[in-house]
């Protein structure tokens, strides 16, 4: 099978299509092309992984006029002239689509063109790129069941599939990934982490955080704080005459590049809401406390994070009233109750979707096959 992946921008929009391209050849192998632009995150990282990679054009279009809008207009249009060419030189038997501006002119080339596109929408509230597009597009591959609705007249081409997870994030045991992190296994463990590039309200909260559980019996902290934010968090504890290296309990990392691992060690985890980071704290049925990011488009953080709030999965903090005492509390109160921290685990996993690349997957090949020659 031959296959174009799109999408692009952030890590949100870039995994989930690798983790589908990893999907699709597991069941099939395919020759699986990716297509996003030469600006995007997804320049550095999908070549890194192994795929063939195309670039095309693209800008971020608003519903008003404006000079930078028009310039993302004519980009936008030079990147659909771009992306029939593309699709006309792969001929690929179905077009997948992960968001991002990048997947507007490709997927509205491939539809036009008549071959089977698929979008994944990871949020409840969908991007404006894919709103546009579900009117194209054969099938709609959601994140969320509540999303289905947020497509109106196109709800009828929605599955929900949940959003897709490395496969390492499943396979991770509690034991190897205690030991990779040099964890003590008698231990509590809270997992700290903003989204792939960290939340400075969560790391300064944090603060207070490791103020009170400095030493503490039976808990450990494992902390991700953001590349950009690291000697941050660091001075700010020493101004409080906190050493992390001799507390025992507290290890602060600037990015977490074994996830997988950090996540098979916690019992606990505080994040932001990024629909691939609840996604994985699901698969592992992982109670949390969230504190949605407040200036994603739409909100749509804070929309993901009560679906886990309202099925007894997590507790959801507002950023806005998200303080260091605050934080402490809620940590020490779901620590304080394993009756509690039990029950959520188990809402958290029944949300899981361990399943959700391979459905994905054979979503788009079932789509391909019903191609009409
Ligand atoms: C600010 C913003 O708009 N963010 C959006 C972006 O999030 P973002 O790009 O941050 O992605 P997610 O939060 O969904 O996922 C973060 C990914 O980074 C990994 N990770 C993170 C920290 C770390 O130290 N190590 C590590 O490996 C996580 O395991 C996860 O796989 O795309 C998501 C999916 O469309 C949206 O839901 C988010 O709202």
């Amino acid at each position: 099978m031959r296959v174009i992946i799109s999408g692009g921008g952030t890590g949100g929009h870039i995994y989930p299509a690798l983790t589908i391209a990893r999907a699709i050849n597991e069941i099939e192998p395919s020759d699986i092309l990716f297509v996003g632009t030469k600006q995007g995150l997804e320049a550095d990282i999908v070549p890194k992984e192994g795929f063939p990679f195309a670039t095309v054009d693209a800008g971020g279009i608003e519903r008003r006029l404006t000079l930078g809008n028009l310039r993302a207009l004519l980009k936008t249009f030079a990147g659909l002239l771009e992306s029939f060419a593309v699709v006309r030189r792969f001929r690929p038997d179905v077009v997948i689509g992960t968001g991002g501006y990048v997947c507007g002119p490709v997927l509205l080339a491939a539809s036009l063109l008549g071959i089977p596109a698929v979008i994944q929408e990871q949020n409840v509230i969908p991007g404006v790129t894919n709103r546009i597009l579900a009117r194209f597009v054969g099938r709609i591959a959601v994140g969320y069941a509540e999303a289905a609705n947020n497509f109106g007249a196109n709800r009828d081409k929605v599955v929900v599939t949940g959003n897709p997870v490395r496969p390492e994030i499943l396979t991770a045991t509690r034991e190897s990934g205690l030991r990779d992190l040099g964890l003590s296994p008698g231990k509590l463990t809270v997992l700290v982490a903003g989204g792939s590039r960290g939340a400075r309200s969560i790391n300064t909260a944090m603060a207070d955080v490791h103020a009170r559980f400095a030493g503490r019996e039976g808990i450990q902290i494992l902390h991700a704080t953001g590349s950009a934010e690291y000697n941050n968090i660091v001075g700010l504890l020493a101004e409080r005459g906190i050493d992390v290296t001799k507390t025992g309990n507290i290890s602060i990392v600037p990015y977490l590049y074994n996830m997988p691992q950090a996540l098979a060690a916690a019992d606990l985890a505080v994040f932001r809401a990024g629909a691939i980071g609840l996604a994985e704290l699901t698969a592992r049925g992982i109670p949390a406390i969230l504190v949605p990011y407040p200036h994603a488009a739409e909100n749509h953080q804070e929309f993901n994070a009560r679906v886990l709030e309202s099925r007894g999965a997590a507790v959801v903090i507002r950023d806005a009233a998200l303080s260091g005492p605050r934080l402490a509390d809620a940590i020490d109160a779901l620590l304080g109750d394993r009756a509690r921290l039990t029950a959520m685990a188990k809402a958290s996993g029944e949300l899981g979707r361990p399943e959700a690349a391979a459905a994905i997957a054979r979503l788009a090949i079932d789509l391909a096959g019903g191609r009409p020659n």
